[in-house]
């Protein structure tokens, strides 16, 4: 069977397919080349830490996957190519959270969450009793649930992104990108954050790119994810154990790495 048959057929995909391929990734803006021939390969669902000084390029990694800025070099998703395909997010191959997200006009939290399923909305039809069950175990999920009836635009940042988290765990996708997820958020719920998305690994096959600064959380997760961090000269994945976080750490406090940006 060739690729492009596998490519037509997702449970197929699924199996056979990397979650996700990148193979010699340039990538920046004008003057200014931020990831330079960068490859890493995640073979089965699994979490995977992004980390490096501000201004690195970790969201610009981002930008990159959904194809916001243009880049050389190949990103295969689920094993397809990411040039070959229009709408990622459409056709379930990415989720995103960005850093900042805003909402310009009222509307209730469960109201936002249920837009998780916007690729099960039947058109011009809404959203079906299983669809609001659903959102409903999502805010559930995340510690929520008490503001499912509240107005979105009303609510603190932290507030705020939790709601966004519940909404993005509805999104049925091969690979899960979030932006500092747990930047706005207190001890209790990043911590919180952090439980969450190693259960979306290892109950639902979730993989997830996630850029944090948090290190110290990092080093409290199971074993079984990865680590990349942008500030090294050759970022490669490392498994993400506390003694591999703690060294990553101090390489970030250096002078040295910080002379090398
Ligand atoms: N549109 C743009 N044009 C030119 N430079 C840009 C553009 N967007 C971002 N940059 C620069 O690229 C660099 C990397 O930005 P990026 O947002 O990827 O950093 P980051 O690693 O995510 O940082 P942080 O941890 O602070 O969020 C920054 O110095 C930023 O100023």
């Amino acid at each position: 069977m060739s690729d492009f048959e596998l490519a037509d057929n997702h449970s197929l995909r699924s199996i056979q397919h990397s979650t996700i391929d990148i193979s010699g990734l340039v990538a920046g803006y004008e003057q200014r080349v931020l990831l330079r021939n960068l490859f890493f390969v995640v073979p089965e669902p699994a979490f995977v830490a992004i980390i490096g000084h501000n201004g690195c390029g970790k969201t610009t990694l981002f930008r990159a996957l959904t194809g916001r800025i243009p880049y050389q070099g190949t990103i295969r998703v689920g094993g397809r190519d990411l040039r070959t395909v229009a709408r990622p997010a459409a056709e379930g191959l990415l989720a995103y959270l960005p850093q900042r997200t805003t909402v310009g006009f009222p509307i209730a939290v469960r109201e936002l969450v249920v837009m998780g399923r916007y690729r099960h909305h039947r058109f011009l039809g809404g959203y079906s009793a299983t669809d609001y069950t659903l959102a409903d175990s999502a805010l559930q999920q995340v510690g929520a649930a008490h503001l499912a009836t509240q107005d979105f635009t009303l609510l603190s940042g932290g507030e705020q992104q939790l709601v966004w988290l519940a909404q993005l765990s509805l999104q049925e996708a091969t690979l899960y990108l979030l932006d500092e997820p747990t930047q706005q958020l207190d001890v209790y719920y990043r911590r919180r954050v952090f439980a969450l998305q190693q259960q979306w690994v290892a109950e639902q096959g979730k993989t997830i790119l996630c850029i944090t600064h948090d290190l110290d959380n990092l080093t409290a997760l199971p074993p079984g994810g990865h680590l990349l961090n942008l500030s090294r000269p050759t970022p490669t994945l490392l498994p993400l154990t506390p003694e591999v976080v703690l060294a990553e750490k101090a390489y970030l406090e250096s002078e040295e790495s910080f002379v090398k940006r």
